[in-house]
């Protein structure tokens, strides 16, 4: 009834993979963290380190994209014990969204109750400017339209239920909490909530594609996230979301701006030590099982 493409890892091989890291660190994660292109810094903020490549963990795909490193960090970040992806998967990469999502399995099999998943994206919105650190409050899920989801196949109740709500998929807890601290740490100036759009890339979008998904809601434009979230959702984490305004999109004729890789990885550089700030700082004010 199902293709092989949908029916993604069962929940034995998830286990089995949760268990083979168990086995390997003393960190129990209670916080997972999924860092964007050219944000893998965030990572490197984590003390006692205990990383596994990629290729090492079982089941794991591999990194393909520039600006991620494909690494599994765990360790603490001011005391609390954390697990963050050093690169993610994208669709575009070929993998099937069942295996893009699947990290957000493990974390939930690892002890992870708090996701924190970052991206670089494209500004939609004309008030945004470069170097931007938008909050995501909601998402379009294009590829969902399509009718390409994640949780397409059979549904394991181990994980979730069959149709999960997504109209509280972004904990506004911590959406307020993000912007409390962004605005104690004076990051006031470049603080800003927005839709988040998930796209299947790799190309970047025409003009006439910006000006439709802006007029759709969309105050920022992607190729990731979305899926994570879902899956997240889905198994009952928590989750907090947010974008870099990387580069602001092209929407009229006239303009001679270029969407580029190598730009989006500079932005994140240039904003990557705000990004760790805030980052870490939500990780030291989440209260775990009573929440904030
Ligand atoms: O969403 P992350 O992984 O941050 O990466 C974003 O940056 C890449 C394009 O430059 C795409 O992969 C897009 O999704
Ligand atoms: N789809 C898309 N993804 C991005 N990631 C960073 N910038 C962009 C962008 O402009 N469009």
């Amino acid at each position: 009834m199902y293709p092989e493409t949908h029916t993604g890892y069962s929940y034995e091989e998830c286990r089995a993979t949760a268990d083979w890291l168990l086995a390997q660190t003393a960190v129990r994660p209670l916080v997972g963290i999924v860092c964007g292109s050219g944000m893998g810094g965030l990572a490197d903020t984590l003390k006692d380190q205990v990383a596994f490549n990629y290729k090492d963990i079982p089941n794991f795909p591999q990194s393909t994209v520039h600006g991620h490193a494909g690494q599994l960090v765990f360790g603490t970040l001011k005391g609390s014990p954390c697990v963050c992806m050093q690169g993610r998967f994208h669709l575009y990469e070929g993998y099937p969204m069942q295996k893009i999502t699947l990290p957000m399995r493990i974390f939930k099999l690892l002890g992870v109750q708090t996701v924190i998943l970052t991206n670089a994206a494209g500004g939609l919105n004309e008030d945004f400017k470069v170097g931007d650190i938008m909050i995501i409050k909601d998402h379009l899920n294009m590829p969902g339209f399509a009718g390409n989801n994640p949780l397409i196949g059979p549904n394991d109740e181990r994980f979730g239920v069959r149709f999960p709500c997504m109209s509280d998929a972004y904990d506004r807890e911590l959406q307020q909490l993000a912007m409390d601290i962004g605005n104690e740490l004076g990051y006031g100036d470049f603080l800003r909530e927005g839709v988040y759009c998930v796209l299947g890339g790799p190309s970047f979008e025409t003009i006439a594609e910006c000006r439709m998904l802006h007029k759709l809601g969309a105050d920022a434009v992607g190729m990731s996230t979305v899926h994570e979230v879902i899956v997240a959702r889905h198994c009952g984490m928590r989750v907090f979301a947010l974008s870099l305004i990387t580069n602001q999109t092209v929407m009229d004729y006239d303009s001679e701006e270029k969407a580029n890789h190598e730009e989006v990885l500079e932005t994140g550089k240039s904003r990557a030590e705000q990004l760790e700030r805030l980052v870490s700082t939500m990780v030291t004010r989440i209260g775990h099982n009573n929440y904030c």
